[in-house]
């Protein structure tokens, strides 16, 4: 089963409640809301309150990547506001094995993400804690970058480590998926599909998934 998840960066911010309203209805299955906090990334987005205001809109699962150093002082927060999955990034944790009981604890699916420069090892001792693991494509920051093929690699991986060890965790990947990209990428073992331009570059967003979809 493969799940796309329009990651809202690329979608109008001055009419955000619509815009999730409007990709859940076109057949998204997640919606992927991208954190930033202009230290981890060069860019600022958008907080918990945001998250808590656009949670009525739709029932969807909400996708949590959260771009930011220190995670653990978000978590509780996106929590709160509605998040289904969790995800933080190896590289701004220090403890990250207490970052994923603080996800569970509040009952939510907990992801780790490895960027483009980062090896899989890095997720190796959490991989039996973890429900996904999300390999970034691009480097993060920005939404419309070019798909780094090396990444690829990643990917598979990360999913012989979980055929190997008999695991069960989504892998995700987040950064220049279209649909010749994500052929790639759902070859090489990702189930999880975050597309920002892809979608909402789009005039018809229920074709733009579909055709994600492969
Ligand atoms: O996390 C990020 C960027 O850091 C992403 O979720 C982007 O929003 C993906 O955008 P596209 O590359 O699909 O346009
Ligand atoms: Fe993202």
């Amino acid at each position: 089963m493969i799940y796309i998840a329009p990651s809202i960066l690329s979608a109008d911010f001055a009419a955000l409640g619509e815009e999730v309203k409007r990709v859940d209805k076109a057949g998204a299955d997640y919606i992927h809301i991208d954190v930033m906090d202009g230290t981890f990334v060069p860019n600022i987005t958008l907080g918990s309150p945001v998250v808590e205001k656009l949670r009525p809109h739709s029932e969807k699962v909400f996708d949590v990547h959260l771009m930011v150093e220190h995670p653990e002082t978000q978590i509780d927060a996106f929590a709160k506001a509605g998040a289904d999955i969790i995800t933080f990034h190896a590289e701004a944790a220090k403890h990250a094995h207490r970052i994923v009981q603080q996800i569970h604890a509040h009952g939510l699916k907990a992801g780790l993400a490895l960027n483009p420069g980062t090896s899989v090892s890095e997720a190796d001792a959490l991989l039996d804690e973890l429900d996904m693991v999300l390999i970034m494509t691009v480097n993060p920051g920005f939404g419309g970058q070019k798909f780094i093929p090396s990444t690829v690699r990643k990917i598979q991986q990360l999913r012989d480590m979980m055929n190997e060890r008999k695991l069960d965790f989504d892998i995700e990947v987040d950064g220049g998926i279209n649909p010749s990209t994500a052929k790639e990428v759902i070859a090489a073992g990702a189930n999880v599909l975050v597309a920002g331009s892809a979608v909402f570059g789009s005039d018809n967003l229920a074709a733009a998934i579909t055709s994600l979809r492969g």
